[in-house]
């Protein structure tokens, strides 16, 4: 609701009231247009103030009403009701003002904001543009080249950039509505006309036709297939080029296009379920609502090498104190080296200064008596991480939690090398670990749910969004991975070559296709997991393993000493070692024709649908196996690991929202159609629940979860 109120005689407040963050939902919009009717109808009222409750304006257009039947007046009426005001209307913005939220505030005469809001236009992000005529408004109040900025890519400004932008009037340290009414006061009776933006004439570009290219250009580049981006573009250069109504009605015409698109649908998919995952449960019963984290103040970090060094940096930056543990004393001295410049770097970049003291660094395990958690960093390698496990378990005092950073080696087995396995935990960070946002949480089987609970409020006190995941071989994003990269190396053996998978998937919206990827982790990353797993038989690269189909191109590229990026070559070449610059490489050419003679393989043609299907319909399979083995406990879960963690394009939800979107249908018809061919190749036989889902009519995603506890049930 809106609630109206008289204060210090003449100024009329209207209040925002819709937690948590005061969306225009339907009731909020109606109480807006009666608020302001009767304000501006009370002959005492010089004045208004429109601000929001619990300290947030505005979070803008509620997200949960669209898909909705539209009820309640529409947005751009309510705010053009409000900028033809004949009394001045102040925005007061503590918080935030986002999307129609900071919209609403364009359409009052006047804006005050606190220090600490933040304001931006976000739509784009949600699939959408700012259609409730902020594209039109804030091109004309801060001029073509900041509104496509902010528009565009959807970030939120500071109340300082905002000032300096123009797009508010003041900034204040102090009460925000008191200074909003104090400013209110002080303009009542003023003449407005030259405060109404939809009037103001879109400040003159003189080569307004390079800039829009540009800025076109700039989208496409990194928009990866994604429509608003590219709506965003063409509604500012209606701003730019037409009328204020004129420039409206392109912007209602481009938003139809994108509100009903599946791009939106993804992203407002991807939205919510970034924020589902917090409300984590565990196949035990456990969940995020009933176990209390432990706070953490002070943590450990063993093994200094690239995670350590970004863990420990993630670590301090979020305030904590942190010994940072490496036996090896020159590494220790590097890494002390490259942790500071880290720090510093990012201080830089926030204006703030780095902190430094918040590290201690150490060559002796011994130190870490007294922290509260510690996270094991060391070499991917079972034997030495139970050994450090072991050291630990002797040196931390009781009570410690002891989390691992591991890309898929078996928690469980490591929590039996201490007396309390159900403090144990691991927490998979994604290089570079201080940036990459995703952090799946691993539960073995006697983890306690305080010890899931602390280690994923530590990830959201680091600025993580974190996933709680079972233990399996390669948890979620690992694990779906595996069948992925198998058919693209299939791919090849049957005739594809790396740059036409490669282009295939990043068409599709990948950042990098799957062999780029490869090369920039390193070969070699795979190729020991594969060792270790016993897969590798060098000499004899026989294309059956344990009774499944097997590529072995990956373990003779690296028994030739090809690991990728980092050596200079791998599925491609490179200029030199650490270049970024992919080539096709005439080698491997030559390399897969060779092989494939010596195997008796033909090449064939392959076309985009099979290299898509392939690739993709075998991961989603591998999805459907862990929701039905309850590693993941819903389809949020595996999409927020990939959209975050594994660069699956934001504007298509995420491997399972894909499935969805294509029909479970038409993705299980193509798996068997696909298992027929390739019946040596068990990823692509239909999983269960996938088989069951289509059984029980094809639910949508969002009723999924009602079949996967059938499922458990019947288990
Ligand atoms: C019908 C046609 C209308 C056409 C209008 C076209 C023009 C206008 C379009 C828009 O305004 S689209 C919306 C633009 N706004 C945003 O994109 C803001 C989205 N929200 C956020 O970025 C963050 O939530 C926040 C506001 C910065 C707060 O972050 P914080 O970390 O503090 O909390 P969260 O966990 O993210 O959110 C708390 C809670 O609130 C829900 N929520 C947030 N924003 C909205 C919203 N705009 N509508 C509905 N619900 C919202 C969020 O989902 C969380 O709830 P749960 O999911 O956890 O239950």
């Amino acid at each position: 609701m809106a609630q109206y109120t008289r204060i210090s005689g003449s100024v009329g407040l209207i209040t925002l009231k819709n937690p948590p963050v005061n969306a225009l939902s339907a009731v909020v919009r109606q109480g807006i247009v009666d608020s302001v009717e009767r304000a501006l109808g009370e002959p005492e009222v010089k004045c208004l103030v429109i601000c929001g409750q619990s300290g947030k304006f505005c979070g803008g257009a509620d997200i949960r009403e669209f898909g909705k039947k539209m009820t309640g007046p529409p947005l751009i009426p309510v705010f053009h009701a409000i900028e033809a005001a004949a009394k001045p209307v102040v925005a007061a913005i503590e918080g935030i003002a986002l999307g129609g939220g900071l919209e609403l505030a364009l359409g009052c005469h006047y804006r005050i904001a606190h220090s600490k809001a933040k304001l931006g236009l976000p739509e784009v992000t949600l699939g959408l543009l700012p259609a409730a005529a902020g594209s039109q408004r804030l091109p004309r109040l801060i001029g073509v080249p900041a509104a496509l900025d902010l528009i565009t890519t959807g970030r939120h400004v500071t109340a300082a950039e905002a000032l300096q932008l123009g797009i508010v009037d003041q900034v204040t340290d102090h009460n925000t509505v008191d200074a909003a009414v104090k400013f209110a006061l002080s303009v009542a009776g003023q003449s407005l006309d030259a405060r109404r933006i939809s009037t103001f004439p879109c400040p003159r570009l003189s080569n307004l036709d390079a800039v829009f290219e540009a800025a076109m250009q700039k989208v496409r580049q990194a928009a990866r297939g994604a429509i608003a981006p590219v709506a965003c573009v063409q509604a500012v250069r209606a701003a730019a080029t037409l009328p204020y109504a004129q420039g409206l009605e392109r912007e209602k015409e481009l938003m139809a296009t994108l509100f009903t698109s599946g791009q939106a649908r993804a992203l407002q998919y991807s939205f919510f379920a970034q924020r589902a995952v917090g409300r984590w449960s565990m196949p035990s019963g456990a969940r995020w609502d009933t176990s209390k984290p432990k706070p953490i103040r002070k943590a450990a970090v063993i093994g200094l090498g690239t995670m350590g060094r970004g863990i420990t940096v993630g670590l301090a930056q979020a305030g904590l104190s942190v010994v940072a543990v490496e036996t090896q004393e020159k590494q220790l001295m590097e890494a002390k080296q490259a942790v500071s410049g880290m720090l510093e770097r990012g201080a830089k970049k926030r204006g703030v200064s780095p902190p430094l003291g918040n590290i201690s660094y150490s060559s002796n395990i011994k130190t870490v008596g007294d922290v509260d958690l510690v996270i094991e960093a060391v070499f991917e390698d079972m034997a030495l991480k139970k050994e450090v496990f072991q050291q630990l378990s002797a040196v931390c005092r009781p009570g410690t939690f002891l989390c691992t950073n591991t890309s898929g080696l078996d928690i469980d087995d490591l929590a039996s090398q201490t007396p309390n396995p159900e403090l144990v935990v691991g927490m998979h960070f994604f290089a570079p670990a201080h940036v990459m946002k995703l952090l799946e949480v691993v539960y073995g089987p006697r983890s306690s749910p305080q010890a899931v609970a602390t280690a994923m409020q530590l990830g959201k006190v680091i600025g993580k969004v974190s996933v709680a995941v079972g233990n399996c071989q390669g948890f979620v994003g690992n694990r779906m991975l595996s069948p992925y990269l198998s058919q693209a190396n299939f791919l090849l053996e049957e005739g594809a070559t790396p740059e036409f998978v490669d282009q295939v998937l990043e068409e599709f919206g990948f950042a990098m296709g799957a062999f780029r990827m490869s090369d920039l982790s390193g070969l070699d990353v795979g190729w020991r997991v594969r060792k270790a797993a016993g897969l590798v038989v060098p000499g004899k690269p026989a294309r059956m393993r344990q009774g499944c189909r097997y590529s072995p191109l990956g373990d003779l590229l690296c028994e030739q000493g090809r690991f990728g990026q980092k050596t200079g070559s791998g599925w491609y070449q490179y200029d030199k070692p650490g270049s970024r610059v992919a080539k096709p490489d005439p080698w491997l050419h030559s390399f897969l024709e060779e092989y494939r003679a010596r195997h008796g393989l033909v090449a064939r043609r392959i076309d985009h649908q099979e290299v898509l299907e392939r690739c993709l319909y075998s991961l989603i399979n591998e999805g459907f196996r862990i929701l039905e083995e309850g590693i993941a406990a819903g389809p949020e879960d595996i999409d927020v690991i990939y959209v975050l963690g594994y660069s699956w394009p934001r504007h298509r939800g995420g491997p399972m929202f894909y499935a969805d979107m294509v029909g479970l249908t038409r993705v299980l018809e193509r798996l068997e159609f696909y298992h027929q061919a390739h019946p040596d190749v068990p990823s692509l036989q239909p999983c269960n629940l996938l088989r069951k889902l289509v059984a029980s009519g094809t639910p949508p995603i969002h009723r999924w979860r009602e079949v996967i506890k059938k499922v458990h049930s019947q288990l």
